[in-house]
């Protein structure tokens, strides 16, 4: 795991920092405009070449699969980034589904909305707001209506998982007969992510872990009786 983290470490010395600017620039010129698919292989080139925080080819092909599966009327995202996996959820959901997707960064938000607007969608599918997870989840409410979120994805501060999931449980925001919850673990088991699996363990009655793939933890939120335990 040391070695892993010095490589990570020394990759990321060479590749530089992270740009929103530069990651918007190469694909708002380089992609097909009103074209989902054209976008997300244009960020797919970038990262080739670049630092990028997307979630990526691999992990968005586990997050297609649960969309498709769980076909979710409304979806919330905390950590919208560029707008990468926001444009990757918008082009699996019915007819009717929902996104709203949460960045506490000014310009990121600004700019992934412009993209995901770009990759041709509108803003009666999509809402950006932009403010930390802690200042959005008390307002959602209204957005989400009385069904509740059937999908949420958390790809922001894995120590903000826990407190966010537990805030969105207690303002009745999880859809009560069932609600699947991704966690992106990108940072090999952190902390944060360990701490809520720990609590998750404690909630049978609520929560259940369902698979972990491509670092992409699933865990569905129902309220009975699950009859499988939260592992891992
Ligand atoms: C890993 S990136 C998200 C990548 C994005 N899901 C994608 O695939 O394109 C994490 C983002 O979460 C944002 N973030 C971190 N903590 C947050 C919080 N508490 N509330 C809202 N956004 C947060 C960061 O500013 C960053 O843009």
């Amino acid at each position: 795991a040391l070695c892993r983290r010095a490589l990570a470490w020394a990759l990321q010395l060479l590749r530089g920092r992270v740009c929103v600017r530069s990651t918007h620039a190469f694909v708002f010129s380089g992609c097909t405009h009103g074209d989902a698919r054209s976008v997300l292989e244009t960020f797919d080139l970038y990262a080739d070449t670049h630092p990028s925080l997307s979630i990526g080819p691999q992990r968005g092909e586990v997050l297609d699969e649960v969309v498709r599966r769980v076909q979710p009327q409304h979806v919330l995202e905390l950590g919208t980034h560029c707008g990468y996996s926001a444009v990757r959820l918008l082009r699996m959901l019915p007819p009717a589904g929902r996104l709203i997707t949460v960045e506490q960064e000014p310009l990121a938000a600004e700019l992934a909305e412009e993209l995901i607007l770009v990759a041709g969608f509108k803003h009666s599918q999509f809402q950006v707001l932009t403010c930390s997870s802690a200042e959005a989840i008390p307002a959602l409410r209204p957005a989400v209506g009385p069904d509740g979120l059937s999908l949420v994805l958390m790809d922001h501060d894995p120590q903000r998982f826990l407190p966010d999931l537990l805030a969105l449980e207690a303002q009745g925001l999880l859809r009560p007969a069932g609600c699947c919850v991704l966690l992106v673990d990108r940072r090999q088991r952190d902390g944060g992510l360990r701490e809520t699996l720990d609590h998750l363990r404690e909630r049978r009655d609520r929560y259940c872990l369902r698979t972990q793939r491509q670092s992409v933890v699933e865990i569905v939120y129902r309220e009975e009786d699950h009859s499988t335990a939260v592992e891992g």
